[in-house]
C-alpha cells in the first residue's frame, strides 16, 4: 500500500512551516511499499502531528493524504478499522498502554484483536526475552518504566499484521543495547512481511539501513 502525501500543511503549524525548508510539509511525496523511511525533525517541528495524519487520527491539515491510491477521507469507519488491525501498526511518542493491564495483557489484547492471530501466545515472551522485558510481563502497565514501557508497545506492535509499521521515537528512553536489541527484532519483524517502516526521530541514526531519508 502506497501512501501519498500532497500539499500537506498542518493547520496550527502552517505560518512556521513557511520559515524553514521541509521535505516533507506542502511538497508531494510517496513512501513507497516496503521502503525503511527515516523522518528527521527538531523536537516541535510535527512528528507527532505527521504520524497522527498517516494513521488517520487527526485531520486539521489542508492537502490531501491517499493510502492505497485512495484519499483517507473516502474510507469508510469499517475500512479505516479494517486498515488499522491489518495494514498499518503503529508505537505513538506517548505509546498508549493500557496502565489497569499487566503488560502481557497489553501485548496480548493486539494479538487476539484479529480473528486469525498472526502469532501464537508464545511469541510474545519470546519477544519479550529478546527486548530484555520477560521479568515485567505480569507487572501492570502503570509501573513499568519508560523505558520498558517503549519495549512492550513495540512487542505489541509487532502482534498484528501490517503492510506499514510506524514509530515515533520508540527509542528515546532506550540504551545503546536496548536499541539495537529493539531495531533487530524491528528490521527482521518488517523483512519477513514485506512490511514498510517509518520511523521519526530527533536526529541521524544507523540503526536501520533506511532507503530514504527526510527532513521534517
Ligand atoms: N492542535 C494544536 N494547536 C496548536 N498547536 C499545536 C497543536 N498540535 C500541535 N501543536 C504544536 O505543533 C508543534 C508540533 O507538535 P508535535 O507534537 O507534532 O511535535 P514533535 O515534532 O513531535 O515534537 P517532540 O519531538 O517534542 O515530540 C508543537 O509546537 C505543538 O505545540
Amino acid at each position: 500500500m502506497q501512501i501519498e502525501l500532497s500539499a500537506v500543511v498542518p493547520v496550527p503549524l502552517r505560518d512556521r512551516i513557511r520559515q524553514r525548508p521541509s521535505d516533507i510539509w506542502d511538497r508531494e511525496v510517496a513512501f513507497q511499499p516496503g521502503q525503511f523511511v527515516k523522518i528527521k525533525a527538531p523536537s516541535g517541528t510535527g512528528k507527532t502531528t505527521l504520524v497522527h495524519y498517516l494513521y488517520n487520527i487527526r485531520y486539521d491539515y489542508t492537502g490531501t493524504i491517499k493510502a492505497g491510491g485512495k484519499p483517507w477521507a473516502d474510507y469508510s469507519a469499517a475500512q479505516l478499522a479494517a486498515i488499522r488491525q491489518d495494514n498499518i501498526s503503529v508505537v505513538f511518542q506517548d505509546l498508549r498502554l493500557f496502565d489497569q493491564l499487566t503488560a502481557e495483557e497489553n501485548i496480548e489484547l493486539k494479538r487476539v484483536m484479529n480473528n486469525k492471530p498472526l502469532y501464537p501466545a508464545e511469541k510474545i515472551r519470546e519477544f519479550a526475552e529478546q527486548l530484555g522485558v520477560t521479568h515485567v510481563l505480569g507487572q501492570s502497565a502503570a509501573t513499568l518504566s519508560y523505558g520498558e514501557r517503549q519495549r512492550i508497545a513495540i512487542i505489541r506492535a509487532l502482534m498484528q499484521p501490517f503492510q506499514w509499521l510506524m514509530m515515533d521515537e520508540p527509542f528515546s528512553h532506550l540504551d545503546e543495547g536496548n536499541t539495537a536489541k529493539a531495531a533487530k527484532l524491528i528490521d527482521q519483524e518488517c523483512r519477513a512481511r514485506n512490511a514498510g517502516f517509518i520511523l521519526t526521530d530527533l536526529d541521524h541514526d544507523q540503526h536501520f539501513n533506511y532507503d530514504v531519508t527526510y527532513q521534517l
